[in-house]
C-alpha cells in the first residue's frame, strides 16, 4: 500500500454552487501536508472531499478524480463507508461521545463498522490506540471513566486514538488545534510527527506557524471574490512555500499580508 492521494481535476459543488474549481494535487504517503489559504476558499470543503464525508450534505457532489493506491474512492461500487474507514477524520472540536467511558469512544468506530471482539483483543486495540494517541500514560487507570472528563486536548487525543482504533491509511485533521491551549497544540503537533511515520496526514489550519512546524508540502488555497470557487494556487515543500513562494498572492498570504 502506498496510501498515496492523487487528485485530478477535482470540481466540489453544493448544489449549482462550484465551491472549489479544478484541484489537482499529489498528496504524498507518510508525509503531513498542510492546507492553508482565507476563510471560505474551500480548505475543508476540499478536505472532505477526501474521503467522501462532502457526500453527507445533501446536494453535495463532486466531478473528477481521488484515487487512493490506485482506487478512484468515486469509482463506480466503491462504498463511502469503506472509504472512511481508510480515510480518518479528525474535527476541529474534540467531539468524544460525552457519557460514553474512554474505552468504548476508542472502540466506537469500530463498532459502527459491526466488528465483533474478544475482550482480549479490544483490551489490546484500545491500548496501542490510546498508545499512538499518546494518551495512555495519562487514562490506562481511568478507562471506564466518561471521555467527557477529560481536558480538551486529552479529548483530541482520544478523538485521534478513535480515528486510528480502525487502522486507516490517511488520517485528515480540520484544524484540530483550534480549540486548544498552547499546551494541548504543542502535544497534538507532537504526536503528529509520530503518526506520520504510519499514516498519510492531511491538516487544514489557520495557524502559520503550524504549517511551518509541521507539514512536510503546504498548498495554498484563495478565492477571488464572493460567489467566486476556490483554487489550489500553488503547492510545494513548506520551506519553499514559507520562504520563496512562486506566486505573490502566496508571499502576501502567508507574510500576514491579507487573509
Ligand atoms: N454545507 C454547505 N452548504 C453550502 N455551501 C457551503 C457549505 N459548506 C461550505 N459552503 C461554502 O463553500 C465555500 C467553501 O467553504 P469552506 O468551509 O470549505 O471554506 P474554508 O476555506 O474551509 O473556510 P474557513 O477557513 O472559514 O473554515 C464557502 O463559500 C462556503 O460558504
Amino acid at each position: 500500500m502506498s496510501r498515496q492521494i492523487d487528485v485530478s481535476d477535482l470540481d466540489i459543488y453544493y448544489g449549482s454552487f462550484l465551491a472549489v474549481e479544478k484541484v489537482t494535487m499529489e498528496i504524498r504517503p507518510r508525509s503531513i501536508t498542510a492546507l492553508i489559504g482565507p476563510s471560505g476558499c474551500g480548505k475543508s470543503t476540499f478536505l472532505r472531499s477526501l474521503n467522501r464525508m462532502h457526500e453527507v450534505i445533501p446536494g453535495a457532489r463532486v466531478e473528477g478524480k481521488v484515487v487512493l493506491d490506485g482506487q478512484d474512492l468515486y469509482g463506480p461500487g466503491v462504498d463511502p463507508v469503506a472509504v472512511r474507514r481508510s480515510v480518518g477524520m479528525v474535527f476541529q472540536n474534540p467531539n468524544p461521545f460525552p457519557t460514553m467511558s474512554i474505552y468504548d469512544n476508542v472502540l466506537a468506530g469500530m463498532r459502527l463498522n459491526n466488528k465483533r471482539m474478544r475482550r482480549s483483543e479490544a483490551d489490546d486495540v484500545v491500548e496501542q490506540s490510546l498508545r499512538g494517541a499518546n494518551l495512555w500514560k495519562e487514562v490506562q487507570d481511568r478507562l471506564d471513566r466518561p471521555g467527557a472528563g477529560l481536558s480538551g486536548g486529552q479529548q483530541q487525543r482520544l478523538c485521534i486514538a478513535r480515528a486510528i482504533a480502525v487502522q486507516p491509511q490517511v488520517l485528515l485533521m480540520d484544524e484540530p488545534c483550534s480549540a486548544l491551549d498552547p499546551i494541548s497544540t504543542l502535544a497534538i503537533e507532537d504526536l503528529m510527527g509520530k503518526l506520520k511515520e504510519e499514516y498519510t496526514i492531511v491538516i487544514v489550519t489557520h495557524n502559520m506557524q503550524q504549517a511551518s512546524r509541521v507539514s512536510d508540502r503546504t498548498g495554498f488555497f484563495n478565492i477571488e471574490g464572493t460567489g467566486k470557487p476556490g483554487k489550489l494556487v500553488e503547492m510545494d515543500a513548506t520551506d519553499t512555500i514559507f520562504s520563496n513562494p512562486s506566486v505573490k498572492a502566496t508571499e502576501d498570504y502567508v507574510s500576514g499580508r491579507f487573509g
